[in-house]
């Protein structure tokens, strides 16, 4: 890469007068991998968390100043189903925060700002798990995202659960992931997952589970894969990490005949390196639980590679939990009904049939932009403030080229008027 390390970290001088190099005292001059492209053109009505919306669409395209050849640095990538984004929140404003904030799903109570997910933070960065619809040359296509168009990107990594969730442990039997590589017990870890911890809504494409096809046939490498296969592959693992269906896994993947392990073995073996991880993660996982604190066992939902094998039962009980404060989970913010005047729903079919204009950008049909703004709006988009403050204003937000007009009543959201943003409203 080119840039920062042409110029080199640029020394920086400590309270003590000593000089370090600026990365040690943890001053990182960023560039940003590219500009995000998304089909929130602004802050309003964007979602407050990825997921919210699984419709919602963004590119990302890697700068050729960061990387000659962008497509090079996203090799492989596509063998995951799901990717954090760290990102600047340019259109903060202002540089300030607060020590305690209001979150929205507080509906006006404050906490600390490191126990939130406010944008308003000391150093501006936020952070995304979005699902990676596809790489295509040196760009991304993402979705389930909740960032704006124009957001400055500073990485991608790819989401794995193993480390990035607490309770999925998954054991490798066959490397074939890795090119020319045997299995590797305990060191190499390789899987795809999804999981949103943060709003209690389950990401695209977990909610339709695909039946178990084939257990007898050779899985194929992720190289073989297409996306869809990914995808699908994650739907099976929900199904297969079923407690019923952990049996029927451990057959298929060999456990009881080809491998002459029976589940209990496995699962035993598992088990004891499972314990041993969670003991050395006391710490950070088993706090005090008080009374307004919601331990949450989290659904199975995961993403397997075909020939990884996710300990779902005999796992530690800390290991199997994370713990949020309950409000994330019960806010005392209700999700509303979302409702469509007939002049609304009369206006996304008209903007849908406009052979003028390129109807959608992001979207492929009006039924996915009326799903988007459902979902958008079923999470109660307002600020503290507008909710309590200007309750009966009309509400305003651009999704993708569709420009929606609402306002809000007890527990439910209208939607009064949909016009393509290029329209003078
Ligand atoms: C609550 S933050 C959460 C972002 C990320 N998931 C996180 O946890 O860091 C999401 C909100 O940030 C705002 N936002 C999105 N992109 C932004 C940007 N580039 N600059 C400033 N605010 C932004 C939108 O209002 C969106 O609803």
């Amino acid at each position: 890469m080119r840039g920062l390390q042409a110029t080199g970290p640029r020394p920086t001088a400590t309270s003590c007068g000593c000089v370090k190099p600026a990365l040690e005292t943890g001053n990182l001059l960023t560039e940003p991998i590219g500009y995000l492209e998304s089909c929130f053109s602004a802050k309003n009505g964007t979602p407050r968390q990825p997921s919210i919306c699984s419709l919602s669409r963004a590119r990302l395209r890697i700068r050729k100043s960061i990387f000659n050849n962008p497509e090079h640095s996203l090799m492989g990538l596509d063998q995951f189903s799901h990717v954090w984004i760290l990102f600047v929140f340019h259109k903060n404003g202002h540089l300030s925060c607060k020590a305690k904030v209001q979150p929205p799903r507080l509906n006006g109570a404050k906490t600390g700002v490191f126990a939130t997910r406010s944008p308003h933070r000391p150093n501006a960065i936020g952070l995304t798990l979005a699902k990676l619809e596809k790489v295509e040359g040196g760009a991304v296509y993402l979705s389930g995202i909740d960032m704006i168009e124009g957001t400055p990107v500073l990485d991608i990594k790819p989401y794995i659960a193993d480390y990035d969730s607490p309770q999925r442990l998954m054991e490798p039997l066959r490397d074939f992931n890795l090119p020319g590589a045997q299995h590797k017990p305990e060191t190499e870890f390789w899987c795809g997952g999804m999981t949103d911890d943060c709003d209690q809504q389950q990401l695209p494409g977990c909610d339709e589970p695909q039946p178990d096809s084939s257990t007898e046939e050779k899985p194929k490498g992720p190289e073989d894969r297409t996306p869809e296969e990914k995808h699908r592959e994650h739907d099976t693992a929900e199904i297969l990490n079923s407690p019923r269906n952990q049996g029927e896994r451990a057959a298929g993947l060999g456990l009881e005949s080809g491998r002459g392990q029976s589940w209990s073995a496995v699962e035993e073996a598992i088990g004891s390196r499972h314990l041993e991880e969670s003991s050395s993660e006391e710490g950070t996982e088993k706090r005090p639980r008080a009374g307004q604190e919601a331990e949450i066992l989290q659904g199975v939902s995961g993403e397997t590679q075909p020939g990884a094998l996710r300990h779902p039962a005999g796992a530690a009980p800390e290991a199997r939990h994370s713990v949020v404060p309950s409000w994330v989970r019960e806010a005392p913010v209700p999700t509303l009904g979302v409702r469509f005047t007939p002049h609304a729903e009369m206006d996304l079919a008209h903007l849908s049939s406009d052979v003028s204009q390129s109807v959608f950008r992001y979207f492929r049909s009006a039924e996915e932009a009326k799903r988007a703004i459902e979902a958008v709006l079923a999470a109660d988009p307002r600020s503290v403030y507008r909710r309590k403050l200007c309750r009966d204003r009309l509400f305003y937000f651009t999704v993708d080229t569709a420009h929606v007009t609402c306002w809000f009543g007890d527990g439910f959201a209208e939607v009064l008027r949909i016009r393509h943003a290029s329209e003078p409203v």
